[in-house]
């Protein structure tokens, strides 16, 4: 598979993926380049700079991820990627740091006017009565979007001695106060703070979102920082309150249109510090986002779950490392169960007993509906579009969580209803390996790999004899056998894993065999 590289990011990328794809490094990426050369690529990474849009999208035939290695994904459509059954993931937390830390510069440097010193100074000026600038100490910051980079901004300019007040309507309290920080109405942190800075992303409720009747109500020789996306602060309204001394100052990293065009009221406004999105921009953090971000891109691409996915669930470190191990048994058993039933899938029940009933459960459902799904349809199935495909398919998914079990520290059943009836299978881990230990309530105990014939049959000697005969006249060998045992009487189910391909026909010879009601090929290779 191959990986196309942009923006400029970390070489790291390259060093992680090329040992499994073919990696192609493209440091400046025009549009019309990207538009012509995606069709090839099954995985992208990208930074701010390359826009993958909707047009991009159609392109790119076989495309399974787009990586951003940053945090902000507006210039991704992910709407478009997720009708796709594309994967877009971020890499969240390599830049925070350097965010954080850009935007203490940017707040001492508009403070202490260093820019504009430094420039007249290299330009001989010895000016030290016209710099004279603001302390940090005693002011009151205003921090809307107390996120990571909000959090981490806070908790420096607590050590510089400043008040917080921050707006965040979906901060949980709790978090607040573990950060000592005070919280109040977006309308406190207009009337109070000496100095505002936004840390949310740009959305069509964060656009514009200080503007000229907000910043009006401000006091008078606010000082304003952004560094979290451009026109989250109106960039007229700004220019045009630094040119009224309403605001006394501002420092700005980002803007609406990048590069910044000469034609951008910010760009000749007055006592501005512009930088040009180098929020992210330190070394470690650049190292940080290609390194998660290629992870994620090497994971998505082999077919495994990505903590970091933007267009799915979202499911913390912690819980992933706990359900990560049943992954690809949840697989298992969706694809276990679809192949022993017939007819048009009705609904799927995932039930979780033991302690995993306890965690959040519900990319093991994606997983098992992947597994169900991925053998029967035409469009690959994964984490990001499983959940819609089966809601296309009018499949009513059902989980139930219970924390009683017997006889197993946890156990997944897995139960399938189409007109022609309803047929389970239980799965559980000896270790950290999936165990196939019941179908349709015989007690079995299958490794599920390769493919497995499962025939349910009269209990009586001989029945085994038959069925290997049969299949060794077509040279088929039997890697492993279980007999499932049952409560009901005179019937059983063997379970016979084999190594070579097998076709229908001779399938259909092992289902009228005399004593067996059924055969049923479960190819694990089609997930
Ligand atoms: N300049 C740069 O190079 C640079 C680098 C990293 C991140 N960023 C940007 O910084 C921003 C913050 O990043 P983060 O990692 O802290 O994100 P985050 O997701 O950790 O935090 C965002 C916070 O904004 C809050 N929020 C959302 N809508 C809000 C609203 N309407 N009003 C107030 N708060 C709201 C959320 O509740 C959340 O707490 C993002 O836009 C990101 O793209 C810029
Ligand atoms: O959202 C982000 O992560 C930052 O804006 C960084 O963007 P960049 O990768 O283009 O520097």
């Amino acid at each position: 598979m191959k990986v196309l590289v942009a923006d400029g990011v970390s070489p790291k990328a390259v060093d992680i993926l090329q040992g499994d794809f073919d990696v192609v490094v493209k440091d400046k990426l025009p549009a019309e380049e990207l538009l012509k050369i995606i069709p090839e690529f099954d995985g992208i990474i990208v930074r701010s700079a390359s826009k993958v849009t909707k047009e991009v999208i159609s392109k790119a035939a076989k495309l399974k991820v787009i990586g951003r290695a940053g945090v902000g994904t507006d210039n991704i459509d992910i709407t478009a990627a997720t009708e796709r059954g594309i994967i877009v993931l971020n890499a969240p937390e390599g830049n925070t740091i350097a965010a954080t830390e850009h935007t203490m510069a940017m707040m001492l440097s508009m403070s202490r006017m260093i820019p504009i010193a430094n420039e007249t100074l290299h330009k001989g000026e010895w000016n030290r009565k016209k710099y004279v600038g603001v302390e940090l100490r005693g002011k009151t910051l205003g921090i809307i979007g107390l996120g990571r980079i909000g959090s981490g901004v806070a908790k420096r300019a607590m050590a510089f001695d400043m008040n917080i007040i921050a707006y965040d309507p979906y901060l949980n309290e709790d978090r607040a106060q573990a950060l000592g920080v005070k919280t109040g109405s977006l309308g406190d942190v207009i009337k109070n703070a000496d100095f505002i800075t936004v840390h949310m992303p740009l959305t069509p409720q964060t656009k514009d979102m200080l503007n000229k009747d907000n910043i009006a109500q401000m006091k008078k020789g606010v000082r304003l920082v952004n560094c979290a996306r451009g026109g989250i602060i109106n960039e007229a309204d700004l220019a045009a309150a630094l040119k009224s001394g309403q605001v006394a100052a501002a420092a700005i990293d980002v803007f609406t249109s990048e590069p910044l065009s000469p034609d951008n009221p910010l760009a000749s406004a007055p006592n501005i510090v512009l930088t040009p999105h180098l929020g992210a921009s330190t070394v470690e953090a650049q190292i940080g986002v290609a390194i998660d971000a290629s992870h994620g891109v090497a994971a998505a691409l082999k077919g495994e779950p990505v903590s970091t996915a933007v267009n799915m669930a979202p499911v913390s470190a912690e819980t992933m490392g706990k359900i990560r191990p049943y992954l690809a048994l949840s697989e298992r058993l969706g694809c276990t169960v679809q192949s022993l039933s017939d007819g048009p899938i009705q609904s799927l029940t995932v039930q979780y007993n033991g302690e995993i009933a306890d965690i959040d459960t519900k990319m093991m459902t994606i997983a098992v509906i992947k597994g169900m799904l991925n053998p029967i349809l035409q469009t690959a199935v994964n984490y990001v579009n499983a959940p819609s495909m089966a809601k296309q398919r009018n499949i009513k998914i059902q989980e139930i969580k219970n924390k009683d079990v017997a006889n197993f520290a946890n156990l997944i059943t897995v139960t399938l209803k189409t007109p022609t009836g309803e047929q389970s299978v239980q799965g559980t881990l000896f270790g950290t390996e999936g165990r196939i230990v019941a179908i349709n309530q015989h007690r079995v105990d299958v490794d599920p790999h390769a493919r497995i014939l499962i025939c349910p049959h009269i209990n009586r000697p001989g029945m085994i004899g038959l069925v290997g005969s049969l299949l060794a006249k077509y040279n088929i060998n039997i890697s492993g056998m279980q007999v499932g045992k049952t409560s009901i009487a005179g019937t059983s189910i063997m379970v016979l894993t084999i190594d070579d391909d097998i076709t229908q026909d001779i399938i259909d010879q092992v289902s009228k065999i005399d004593g067996i009601f059924d055969a049923k090929l479960v190819n694990f290779y089609t997930i």
